[in-house]
C-alpha cells in the first residue's frame, strides 16, 4: 500500500483563501493587521523564510514590516526596537528571528515581547496559557502540525500519539496541543531508550529531532499518521525531514513531504495568529 501525502502547501492556501474574506472585511473597517519581523545577521535559511513571511503578508494584505539588523547589533539596540514595536499601532505581531547571535540573550528579548503580539507563541505568559488551557497564541509549527493532522479526517480523540523531540518550540508544545485533542501523548528523544519498540505503538507520529532521515521504517505502524517536522539543511544544498520519507511512505498512512508540508503551515498559523492579535487589539475577538 502507499501512503497518501498531506499537501502542506495546498492546505496552506485553502487556509490562506479562507482568511482573505476576512481580513477584506476587517480593513474596510480600518483594522489592517500588521506584522513586524526582525531578523538579525544574514543567515541565508533566515532570509528565505522572511522572505517567504513577508510574501504571506502582501497576499493576504497585511501590513508589514521588516528589520534588517547588522549582526554586531547590540542586545539593548535589539530591546530598544522590540519596546518601539511593542508601542507602535500599526503593529499587532512582532515575530524576531531565531537564532539569534550568541551576544545576545534569546530569553530576554522574547520576554521583551508584548504578550499579545507575541504571534510566535514563545513568551512566558503565552506558553503558561498554553499549559493551562487558557486562551494564548499558539506557537505556530505545533498549531500547524495540528491542524494537518485534522485534515486527514482522524479522529485523534483515544489514539496514541508519539512525539520524538522535546524542544520549547515543538516538541513540547506540539504534546500538549495533541493532548488536548484527547489523545494519549508518549514524549520521546534523543535519550530515550528502545525509540522504536515505543514509536510502533503510534497511531500518530510527530518527528522533531532535528536529524536528517532519522525515522526509517522500522520505528513506523502500519497505516500510522506521519508528520515530519524536520528541516536539515543537507551539504547538497537539499533541505531533508527528520523521516526518510521514502521508505516510510511504504508503510505509514498520511505522511507530511519535506518540503512542502509543515513549513507553509508554519507561515499560514502566523498570519492567523497576527490576525487574531489585530482582532484582539481592536476589541473584536
Ligand atoms: N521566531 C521564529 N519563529 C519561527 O517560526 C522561526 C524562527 N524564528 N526561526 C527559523 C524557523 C524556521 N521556520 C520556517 C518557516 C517556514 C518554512 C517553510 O516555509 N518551508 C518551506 C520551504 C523551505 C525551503 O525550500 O527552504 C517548506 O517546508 O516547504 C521553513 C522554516 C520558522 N522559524
Ligand atoms: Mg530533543
Amino acid at each position: 500500500m502507499t501512503a497518501s501525502i498531506i499537501n502542506g502547501k495546498e492546505v496552506s492556501q485553502e487556509i490562506r483563501a479562507s482568511m482573505t474574506a476576512e481580513v477584506k472585511q476587517l480593513s474596510e473597517q480600518g483594522v489592517v493587521p500588521g506584522l513586524a519581523v526582525v531578523l538579525v545577521g544574514e543567515d541565508p535559511a533566515s532570509q528565505v523564510y522572511v522572505r517567504n513571511k513577508e510574501k504571506a503578508c502582501h497576499d493576504l494584505g497585511f501590513y508589514s514590516e521588516v528589520h534588517r539588523l547588522d549582526a554586531s547589533t547590540s542586545q539593548a539596540d535589539l530591546l530598544a526596537l522590540v519596546d518601539k514595536l511593542n508601542n507602535q499601532k500599526s503593529i499587532n505581531g512582532i515575530l524576531v528571528q531565531l537564532p539569534l547571535p550568541s551576544h545576545i540573550e534569546e530569553k530576554a528579548v522574547i520576554d521583551a515581547i508584548a504578550v499579545e503580539k507575541d504571534v510566535d507563541g514563545f513568551h512566558p505568559v503565552n506558553v503558561g496559557n498554553l499549559v493551562i488551557g487558557d486562551d494564548s497564541l499558539l506557537p505556530c509549527t505545533p498549531a500547524g502540525v495540528i491542524e494537518l493532522i485534522k485534515r486527514t479526517g482522524l479522529e485523534m480523540s483515544g489514539k496514541h500519539a508519539v512525539v520524538i523531540g522535546r524542544s520549547n518550540i515543538v516538541g513540547k508544545p506540539v504534546s500538549l496541543l495533541l493532548q488536548r485533542e484527547n489523545a494519549t501523548v508518549t514524549m520521546c528523544h534523543s535519550r530515550t531508550a528502545n525509540m522504536k519498540e515505543i514509536t510502533r505503538q503510534a497511531d500518530i507520529l510527530v518527528v522533531a529531532i532535528g536529524r536528517a532521515n532519522f525515522v526509517d521504517a522500522d520505528y513506523v505502524k502500519p497505516g500510522a499518521v506521519v508528520i515530519d517536522v524536520g528541516m536539515n539543511r543537507l551539504d547538497n544544498g537539499k533541505l531533508a525531514g527528520d523521516v526518510d520519507f521514502e521508505s516510510v511512505k511504504e508503510v505509514s498512512g498520511p505522511i507530511t513531504p519535506v518540503p512542502g508540508g509543515v513549513g507553509p503551515m508554519t507561515i499560514t498559523m502566523l498570519m492567523q495568529n497576527t490576525l487574531i492579535a489585530a482582532k484582539r487589539a481592536h476589541g473584536l475577538a
